[in-house]
Formats: C-alpha cells, sequence, structure tokens
C-alpha cells in the first residue's frame, strides 16, 4: 500500500481560482479524470455554497468508484446537513470541516475568543459525527496559529472524533524548516495525535507550496492536499504533477510513493486547463510546454548524446507520447479513428463513437491534419453537449465596412426555438459580433473578459474563447470552440449567457 495519499481539491480550492466557473459535466469530466489518476480523496466542492455546487458533489459521489469523494463544510450546522445530503449515498461519505484558529482570523473575521473558536470546532466535529464515518478537520491559517493553542484545539477535535487533521498554510506564508518544525511540535505536544492522519494543505503565495508540501511529508503528513496544475485561491495550491513527481524521482531522498498513475498527468493536466481557460505557463515544472524541450546548442549536443545529461524527467513519464505515426486526416476510416481513441486514453462508448466520428469528419473537410488536441477537443464537446442551452447559435456573419467598423448579422434559436435575426454594428468583429448578440438576448450582458487561445499548432488549429461576463448583474462565464475564431467568440458569449440564466433560476428555484 502506498504511504501517501492525494487529496485532490481541483474542484473545490482550484474552482476557487478568479475566473473559473465550472459547470456540472465539466465537473464530472474532470472528477473521472481524477479517478483514473487515481487520486485518493477527490474534493468536489462545497455543497453549502450553492444549489450548483450541491448537485456537483452529490452526482460526483454517486459516479467516482475508486477515489473517495468529500465536501468542504464550514463549522456551521446546515453547511455539515447539506454535506452529508449531498455525500450520503457516495462510497465511503467524508466531510471536510474547517474552522480558523490565527488570532488575526479569530480577532477580525470571526470576533471568536479562543474558549469559543474551541467550542464551536468541537460541536461541529461532534454534530458531523452523528452522520459521517470518516471527519477531516483543517484549521484554517494554521501556520498563523500560536502553537500551544493550534496543539489544544487539535486535541479536542480528535477527542470529538477527527481521524484526519489537516494543517492549512491558508495564504502561502511559511517557509518549508518552519512548516516541519509545525508537525514535529504537534507530533510532540498532541497526546492523541498517533490516532490520526496528518494532512498538509498549502498555497503558492510566495512560490514555497510546493516546498512546503514535501517538507511536511518529511516531518510526517501522510496526506497531501493539491490541485492539477497548482490552480487554486489567489496564486494558487500545490501542484499535484510537482509533488507525486518530486516524490518519484527522488524517491532516493523521500522514500514514501504515491498510487498516482503518473502516465495520466499530461492528459489530466491539459484537460483542467481547457476546461478552467486557465493556461498552464510554458516553463510551468513537469506540464509546462517546454518542461522536456532543450533549445540551446549545448544542452541539445548533451541531449543527443545522452538524455540524462540534462533531462531528469522522461517526459513519457508523464504520459507525453509521439502518437505522430498515425496521422487522422479526412480519409481516414472508424477504424484508425476507433484507434486514436484509445490511444489517447479517451473511453467512449460505442453508441457514441458514431456522433464523434461524424463530428471528426467534419472538422477534417475544414482541416488538413487532425491532432491529438482536436480529437481530445471533439470528444470534450460530445461530453458537454448535454448542457441546458437557451439559446443556440444558427449563424453569424461578419463584415469589415471601413477602417473603423463592422457589421454583424447573428441569427440565434431562441428559448422557445424561435428564431432570432437581429443585426448591429461596432468597431472591430468582435464589438459588432458581441453588440448584436447583446441586442438579441433578453437580459443585460456587460463583458468583462475576453481570451482566445489556439489549441494545437498550425493555421487551422481550432480556436477557443473563454469569456467572462456580468449577466444581469451576476458574474457568469463561457466557453466556445470553433476553426472560425468570430463563431467561437460567438459559442463563448452564448455559453456564458446560457448558463447566467441556468443560475438564476436555480437561485429563484431555491427561495
Ligand atoms: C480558506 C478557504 O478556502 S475557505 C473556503 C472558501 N470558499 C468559499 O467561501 C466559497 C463558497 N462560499 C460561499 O458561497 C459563501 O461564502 C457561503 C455560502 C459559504 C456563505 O455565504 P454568506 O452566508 O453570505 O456569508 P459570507 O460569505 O459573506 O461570510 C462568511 C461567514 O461565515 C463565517 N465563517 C467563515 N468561516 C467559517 C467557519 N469555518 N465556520 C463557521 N463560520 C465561518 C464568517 O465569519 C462569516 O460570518 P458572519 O456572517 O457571521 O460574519
Ligand atoms: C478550507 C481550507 C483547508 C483551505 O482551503 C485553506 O485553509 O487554504
Ligand atoms: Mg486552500
Amino acid at each position: 500500500m502506498a504511504k501517501i495519499k492525494i487529496f485532490d481539491t481541483t474542484l473545490r480550492d482550484g474552482e476557487q481560482s478568479p475566473g473559473v466557473n465550472l459547470n456540472l459535466a465539466e465537473k464530472l469530466v474532470i472528477a473521472e479524470q481524477l479517478e483514473k489518476l487515481n487520486v485518493d480523496i477527490i474534493e468536489a466542492g462545497f455543497p453549502a455554497a450553492s444549489k450548483g455546487d450541491f448537485v456537483s458533489v452529490q452526482q460526483i459521489a454517486k459516479t467516482i468508484k475508486n477515489s473517495s469523494v468529500t465536501g468542504l463544510a464550514r463549522a456551521v450546522t446546515s453547511d455539515i446537513d447539506a454535506a452529508w445530503d449531498a455525500l450520503k449515498d457516495g462510497a465511503e461519505p467524508r466531510i471536510h470541516v474547517f474552522l480558523a484558529t490565527s488570532p488575526i482570523h479569530r480577532e477580525y473575521k470571526l470576533k471568536l475568543s479562543k474558549e469559543q473558536v474551541v467550542e464551536r470546532a468541537v460541536a461541529a466535529v461532534k454534530y458531523a459525527a452523528k452522520r459521517f464515518p470518516v471527519i477531516q478537520w483543517s484549521a484554517e491559517d494554521a501556520c498563523r496559529t500560536e502553537l500551544p493553542f493550534l496543539a489544544e484545539i487539535i486535541e479536542e477535535v480528535i477527542q470529538a472524533g477527527a481521524r484526519i487533521i489537516n494543517i492549512p498554510d491558508t495564504v502561502g506564508y511559511i517557509t518549508p524548516n518552519e512548516y516541519g518544525e509545525v508537525f514535529q511540535y504537534l507530533k510532540n505536544n498532541v497526546p492523541s495525535i498517533d490516532k490520526v492522519s496528518l494532512s498538509t494543505h498549502c498555497h503558492d503565495d510566495l512560490g514555497m507550496a510546493t516546498a512546503n508540501s514535501l517538507a511536511a511529508i518529511e516531518n510526517g503528513a501522510t496526506q497531501v492536499e493539491c490541485t492539477i496544475n497548482g490552480i487554486g485561491e489567489r496564486a494558487g495550491n500545490a501542484s499535484m504533477e510537482e509533488i507525486v513527481v518530486a516524490l518519484h524521482i527522488r524517491n532516493d531522498h523521500y522514500q514514501e510513493r504515491t498510487r498516482i498513475n503518473l502516465k495520466e498527468i499530461s492528459r489530466s493536466s491539459s484537460l483542467v486547463s481547457e476546461l478552467t481557460g486557465m493556461v498552464v505557463p510554458g516553463n510551468k515544472a513537469i506540464v509546462g510546454r517546454n518542461a522536456f524541450a532543450h533549445e540551446s546548442g549545448i544542452h541539445q549536443d548533451g541531449v543527443l548524446k545522452e538524455k540524462t545529461t540534462y533531462e531528469i524527467i522522461s517526459p513519457e513519464l508523464v504520459g507525453y507520447v509521439n502518437n505522430n505515426n498515425m496521422v487522422l486526416g479526412k480519409h481516414s476510416g472508424s477504424h484508425a479513428f476507433k484507434t486514436k481513441l484509445k490511444d489517447l486514453g479517451l473511453q467512449v462508448k460505442d453508441e457514441d463513437v458514431k456522433d464523434l466520428f461524424i463530428a471528426f469528419k467534419d472538422l477534417a473537410d475544414h482541416k488538413k491534419e487532425i491532432s491529438d488536441e482536436d480529437i481530445i477537443a471533439i470528444f470534450l464537446e460530445n461530453k458537454l453537449a448535454k448542457e441546458e442551452k437557451y439559446y443556440e447559435l444558427v449563424d453569424v456573419k461578419v463584415q469589415h465596412k471601413n477602417d473603423n467598423e463592422a457589421d454583424a448579422i447573428v441569427k440565434l434559436s431562441g428559448p422557445k426555438n424561435e428564431l432570432i435575426i437581429q443585426n448591429g454594428t461596432g468597431s472591430g468583429s468582435v464589438e459588432a459580433l458581441y453588440n448584436t448578440l447583446e441586442m438579441s438576448i433578453s437580459g443585460q450582458v456587460k463583458l468583462e473578459d475576453y481570451r482566445i487561445q489556439s489549441l494545437g499548432a498550425g493555421r487551422d488549429a481550432l480556436a477557443q474563447v473563454f469569456v467572462r461576463v456580468q449577466y444581469d448583474e451576476k458574474e457568469s462565464t463561457g466557453r466556445g470552440l470553433d476553426q472560425d475564431v468570430l463563431i467561437a467568440s460567438a459559442k463563448a458569449y452564448i455559453n456564458a449567457i446560457n448558463r447566467g440564466i441556468l443560475a438564476r433560476e436555480q437561485f429563484l428555484e431555491k427561495v
């Protein structure tokens, strides 16, 4: 049995990244990939936060069988009740209850004394213990907490029933040596510490999240909380790929292993980047575009003579495979297509292969060569096609009138399947398009962020557009994919509006 457990919080703390807003279908796709990665625990969300979060946690708990699923809750009975309702049908319901312990949080945020914080934490754990077989308790902002008080409250929550104790560096403040000392202090000063597992949860505000997580492991942590690509609140969380590959490559030093299927790392990274719109920097360790590239002459010479001169990790270890021996294009048949799906590790039900093959042929009519990224994109679009759609794009035409102005004509299918045709203008193609879309739909929309990226290389690469809008004064995000950048832009905008309408309806249902 592996000793270090991986607790993935991409869907909870990762989703707290500004501008990231995943819907149920996207969360399920990520959760299934995390299961393939073999993560031990998936933190699927914060059930009390919204109806959307509740339903996502519930669906993930029902779907995932080989990883344990958990949800976050404040030390508040209604949060614990919501977590139970969402998680009770899962394989091994476990809850993650947290309460801040540091003087700053006690005084300014919670407005509670030390005694009240202990009382509240204990009451929450006891309440959770009436339902959940496994309880994790986190001391939020543990690393800025007085150590004697931290030890005292941890002993109390263990007595109340907590089985895993998490020591988060909530604000990414601590250094590796100091963090190791916190774990040592707790091991020496909490009488019941041997009854529980210790967990680490680090943030990257000073760029030390991975180093801190590894320091915690060296000092007794047996669970690591992390996210794919290190996404998360502010500067992000500790990145899973860095921690698990460091434990693997430097096993001589750490002598600890995880159950993670390393070959699924690159796929997990691309998937999370694609669905969240958070582009992985080229120089990011393990999963960046340049992580295995050698640019300078002396390095290239060394690698040609012997790879290990400059490569400590082989790209194959984390799942980068060269699939270029079979190039797919418009003359490819279904056998080659199915083989490619299998090579890429994409599990497709027999009844869905036909639809995917049609989408593939459609794209191949416009694009000379179909890359692995294109196949993955087609696969994802098919999986996510079941999203609620109030408006759907039928057609769009944009024409430049002169240097400063463009005309757009947009055809949409509306909420009652009615055809909506609208024309408008703007300074530039995207503005003309978005002005026209705004006139076509009901509600107020304001564009706040627009990002475009190409999937793969080449002039005919697919364009992926992410937008963040205010829809009726609530934030919503959308994603659109097409070979044509304007159609991708229109799809992203309509997707954000559809999600805005869905969120409004869910909110109205709740009140
Ligand atoms: C470190 C972390 O990552 S913690 C997780 C952070 N994630 C999130 O906050 C995302 C989801 N959050 C939400 O949707 C909302 O904040 C909700 C639904 C949880 C709460 O919303 P609201 O009731 O409107 O409260 P709001 O968010 O403004 O304030 C938080 C309240 O919870 C209290 N609180 C904060 N942490 C805890 C805790 N662990 N246990 C009990 N109460 C807490 C705060 O003191 C504040 O209480 P107050 O209203 O008495 O001052
Ligand atoms: C909820 C807790 C574990 C958290 O995310 C943090 O403290 O950073
Ligand atoms: Mg956190």
